[in-house]
């Protein structure tokens, strides 16, 4: 049940930025799924409190020419959403797909805010990123596009400011074009962004981190109801960074991975995916192609078939927003779906979150599950603070750590219910950091 207060605020942002959906749906869903009741105190309303921590600090929006292979003058739109820096610098990835946003920036920036004090660790919340498409291009135009949105970007970021990373279609590669055109624009070599190659002060395990976070998350979840991930079969979606190192992470834990997907359909194996597939999949440049490698390997591929109709005990949707509708959900509820543990941001709609909580299967939000990655990111900002280094098991050790801790700070507010767990203990960090630091 919304406040008073809580209704007032929600309406007038619906008001002012009617149009951006997600932007709203992720208001909606932190203020209903919050037990804000217990915050509402004089201080929380008298100061308004909610309404400055849904609203961004800042959103930077700026222009990216840059040329093409033909020497033609392409321009896109390029973003950075600060949205708060309560608790420790801007901190969140970069996205670049030709469905950005303002509005999925903001949604992006505003879950990061919350996930990132979930952590319990100093960080604060930002997102960015371009309406590019790196779909067909070539690596040199990958290169200059990442050169000119850096020759914006760099002007509102630093270690202690602002400290972007990865997400769709931003690797590796890409983080190492960004950091070289910041290097030479500022004449330093700082930490200023994370998910950078290890030879360059990259942390061993930052690939490796959300993928392999989820896997913990579910691993202690499991644990907490006297269960296991041995023999239990697992649908995930997508097949990039966060989908193949969930799928390798599961295999290694004893589960049986039953699909992986891509916008065109998905690939199905009863038997489950082996190690050595997993292997081939993760050694592809960027995404694989999952329907060749369907055909090479004699497994099923289903064209512009989600993985939500194949009946499974665990269902991770580790590709974009809004991935998995309330169709997708009731399939699955009715398939004996028991645990759904959200790897991408967001990935389950407001209908579909609805359906799980009305049956009686656990729904873990991405907030918590997914937080391994920033988690990782801040080992590397403290790893290029003191010049220092860490090994893989080392790194991998202490996310484990941390993935069981974000999953017991879920579930400390005694509710048994991973999504109100997750929302209170942010929102009581950042309140507190918000009342003591003024207005
Ligand atoms: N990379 C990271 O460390 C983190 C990523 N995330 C989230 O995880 C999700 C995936 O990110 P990454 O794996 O990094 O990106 P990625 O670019 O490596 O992979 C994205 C994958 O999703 C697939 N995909 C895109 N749209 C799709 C659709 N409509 N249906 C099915 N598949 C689709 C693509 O084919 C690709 O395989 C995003 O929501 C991202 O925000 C969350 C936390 C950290
Ligand atoms: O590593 C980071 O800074 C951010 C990762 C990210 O974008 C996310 O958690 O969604």
């Amino acid at each position: 049940m919304r406040s008073k207060y809580a209704k007032q605020v929600v309406e007038k942002l619906k008001h002012n930025y009617e149009g951006e959906q997600e932007y709203l749906q992720a208001i909606e869903e932190l203020v209903d799924y919050s037990q804000l009741e217990r915050s509402l105190n004089e201080r929380f309303v008298g100061d308004n409190v909610l309404e400055r921590l849904l609203l961004p600090d800042r959103v930077i929006s700026f222009k990216v020419p840059w040329v093409d292979d033909d020497g033609n003058v392409q321009v896109n739109q390029g973003w950075r959403v600060q949205h708060s820096n309560l608790i420790g610098p801007y901190k969140g990835g970069l996205r670049f797909h030709p469905t950005v946003t303002e509005s999925v920036l903001k949604f992006l920036a505003l879950e990061q805010t919350f996930k990132n004090a979930l952590t319990g660790l100093s960080i604060g919340g930002a997102k960015g990123g371009s309406n590019f498409d790196p779909k067909g291009k070539s690596e040199r135009e990958i290169m200059r596009f990442c050169q000119a949105f850096m020759d914006e970007l760099f002007r509102h970021i630093g270690p202690n400011t602002d400290v972007p990373a990865g997400d769709i279609n931003v690797g590796t590669r890409e983080i190492g074009f960004l950091f070289g055109r910041f290097r030479r624009l500022q004449n330093q070599f700082t930490g200023v962004i994370t998910g950078k190659d290890t030879e360059f002060g990259g942390s061993p395990a930052r690939i490796e981190s959300t993928g392999y976070g989820v896997l913990f998350f579910a691993e202690r979840a499991l644990q907490t109801q006297g269960s296991s991930l041995q023999d239990k079969t697992i649908c995930i979606s997508g097949a990039g960074n966060v989908a193949l190192h969930a799928a390798q992470k599961a295999i290694a834990l004893g589960a049986k991975v039953l699909t992986l997907s891509n916008s065109k359909g998905c690939l199905h194996t009863d038997k489950g995916l082996n190690e050595s597939q997993l292997e081939q999949l993760l050694q592809a440049q960027h995404s694989p192609n999952l329907e060749a490698f369907a055909n090479e390997h004699n497994l099923n591929w289903q064209q512009d078939k989600k993985p939500w109709q194949i009946a499974c005990d665990i269902a991770i949707p580790c590709a974009t927003q809004n991935e998995l509708t309330g169709d997708d959900a009731i399939q699955l509820i009715e398939n004996k779906v028991q645990w759904i543990f959200e790897g991408a941001n967001m990935p389950c709609d407001a209908e579909a979150i609805k359906c799980f909580r009305e049956s009686r299967v656990t729904f873990a939000p991405a907030k918590a599950v997914n937080a391994g990655g920033v988690a990782v990111s801040l080992f590397e900002m403290g790893q290029n603070a003191s010049f220092s280094s860490h090994s893989f098991e080392e790194l991998e050790q202490r996310l484990k750590e941390t993935m069981y801790e974000i999953h017991d700070n879920c579930l400390s507010d005694g509710s048994n219910d991973y999504l109100q767990g997750a929302n209170s203990f942010a929102f009581n960090r950042l309140v507190q950091a918000r009342i003591l630091q003024g207005i």
